[in-house]
């Protein structure tokens, strides 16, 4: 353990009820498809209100693909409870469509039949569309079809200045919390190998979702390609990730580096994309020929964050309020739960993110960068290996090994969390971790697996069987009608909302871009 981990541990020691002021909130994507298993085509249903304003539901990059977002809460349960309710509500909504349980996609049309999210005829709209006709020309609309859980961490503001004042720091509070979550981000960077091992579980997806394109899967049957020892293709090279991004790794050194490498990416051409330019036939093709259109873009696996105000972008926020909390973006789907993550992960999320928090946390230098990436690539493809090695410090250590201590020292958090709450639970939910560490074959990626073989089953239809077991658990347990008519009553506002920004939009279309893209060049850290 650090001296400055111990340090805090024991501040924190004499301010528990702090811990129990940490805010989650948890945004959960999904497809909608047929009762066969297949991408819907119909349009974002009217009564789930307007995807461009309803705070709770929305789409992310396709038309059928749904996003559901639950506010920031102190409580996990809570959040879980809200999330689970939006699923009880989009049932009622669904007619005889599906949510697709896991997070690789089902079986998908032609890419030019994959449908892009629509907002309406307002700028901002119109802006959400062309920026995702960008993504479908950059990566193909088949990769934007790959659903993620996205968990939003953040300790109480109030901790901050107590941890500053103990340290003698000399910076503001402001920069002082700041530069607290990006030295979270460069452990982070560090330890979510882990977070892959433990929670990956999508080991094999359709055939078809690689579009012919050359890879070194297994077949494990007609349908179905995957790896043995995999536990998420979808933060492998083949799945969520982009290798035009791949130079893009910012420095996590502080927040300024941070923002100016993402500047610099929104604001410097890519030959490739200068290639087509922003226009063909006339038609908007993609919002500008930049490495990214915008910061939305930059696909990692963890965002430093700030709550926007409206009109607002990412960078500003973050040049002038700092960081807020961290968005964690790699977290696969579990398919075996009916809304994807469970309390047992959150309460284990929690303690793993206070301890990147919280221990100390040295500039990535050296090449760490590279080896980070190399685990965690290591992980995704074949976590599960027996024996697997990564590389610490330069040095070989095997996956089981690493694991084990760093639970051990993640460990003391979870007690401290527990003391805290006055129970057990995140002690409970680091053992529910080391015995999949113990056991591999406890982890959710085998577990999928292992039920496609038990069943015989290609992924599609172990996933459409899952979606069903969901839906009908969903469906036999209808909201309070009190929580049914506050959903109907969001998505109502949220047209109203929609039809206001619409009526009261003026200006072309062009320089709204225009200056959207302007606003983040203007900025000085
Ligand atoms: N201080 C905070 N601590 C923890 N979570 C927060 C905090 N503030 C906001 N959140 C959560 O972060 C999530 C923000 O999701 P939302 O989709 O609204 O924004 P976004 O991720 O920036 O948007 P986009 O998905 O378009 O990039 C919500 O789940 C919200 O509850
Ligand atoms: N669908 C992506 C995230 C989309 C986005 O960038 O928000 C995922 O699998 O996590
Ligand atoms: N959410 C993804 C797909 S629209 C992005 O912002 O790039």
């Amino acid at each position: 353990m650090s001296d400055l981990l111990n340090r805090r541990l024991s501040l924190l020691g004499n301010h528990l009820p702090l811990l129990k002021q940490c805010l989650h909130g948890i945004e959960r994507e999904c497809l909608r498809v047929t009762a066969e298993g297949r991408l819907a085509q119909t349009p974002h249903p009217e009564a789930l209100g307007s995807a461009l304003t309803n705070e709770q539901i929305t789409t992310d990059y396709s038309e059928s693909l749904l996003e559901f977002i639950t506010p920031a809460l102190a409580d996990p349960a809570e959040v879980l409870d809200n999330l689970e309710q939006v699923h009880r509500f989009v049932y009622t909504q669904l007619g005889d469509e599906y949510l697709w349980s896991p997070s690789m996609p089902c079986a998908l049309p032609a890419e030019e039949d994959i449908p892009i999210a629509e907002y309406g005829t307002s700028n901002i709209g119109k802006l959400k569309h062309v920026y995702r006709k960008g993504l479908a020309l950059r990566y193909g609309r088949t990769m934007q079809c790959i659903a993620g859980i996205h968990y939003n961490f953040s300790l109480p503001e109030a901790l901050w200045p107590l941890l500053r004042q103990d340290e003698a720091s000399a910076e503001s509070d402001r920069d002082y919390q700041s530069a607290a979550y990006i030295a979270l981000i460069r452990n982070f960077r560090r330890y979510s190998w882990l977070l892959m091992y433990l929670f990956g579980a999508s080991p094999a997806l359709d055939k078809g979702f690689l579009r012919g394109r050359a890879h070194q899967l297994e077949e494990l049957d007609g349908e179905t390609l995957y790896l043995p020892y995999a536990t998420s293709l979808r933060m492998s090279d083949l799945g969520y990730q982009s290798n035009a991004q791949a130079g893009l790794t910012p420095c996590y050194n502080n927040l300024a580096s941070y923002t100016d490498s993402l500047r610099k990416a929104v604001g410097t051409p890519y030959p490739p994309y200068v290639e087509v330019g922003t226009h063909v036939d006339g038609e908007w093709v993609q919002l500008n020929t930049n490495i990214l259109q915008i910061e939305n873009e930059y696909y990692s696996n963890i965002r430093p964050k700030r709550v926007t105000y409206t009109g607002e972008r990412p960078i500003q926020a973050l040049t002038a309020r700092g960081v807020q909390y961290v968005e964690v973006r790699c977290l696969d789907i579990n398919p075996f739960l009916p809304v994807g993550i469970d309390l047992t992960e959150a309460r284990f999320l929690d303690a793993f993110l206070l301890f990147c928090a919280l221990d100390e946390s040295p500039q990535l230098e050296n090449g760490e960068c590279n080896q980070c990436s190399g685990n965690f690539l290591s992980v995704v493809k074949e976590g599960r290996r027996p024996g697997l090695e990564l590389q610490r410090d330069g040095q070989p250590i095997t996956l089981k090994a690493w694991a084990s201590e760093l639970l051990g020292r993640i460990g003391q958090l979870a007690e401290l969390l527990d003391r805290a709450h006055g129970s057990d639970e995140h002690a409970t939910a680091l053992a529910e971790q080391q015995a999949k560490v113990d056991d591999p074959e406890l982890t959710p990626s085998a577990q999928v697996l292992a039920r496609m073989t038990e069943h015989d089953e290609t992924f599609v239809k172990f996933a459409l069987r899952q979606s069903q077991l969901h839906a009908d658990n969903f469906r036999q347990q209808p909201l309070p009608a009190e929580r049914q008519q506050a959903f109907e009553t969001l998505a109502r506002d949220s047209l109203a909302e929609q039809s206001r920004l619409e009526q009261q939009e003026v200006g072309d279309f062009d320089l709204f871009v225009g200056a959207y893209q302007a606003s983040i060049l203007a900025i000085s850290n």
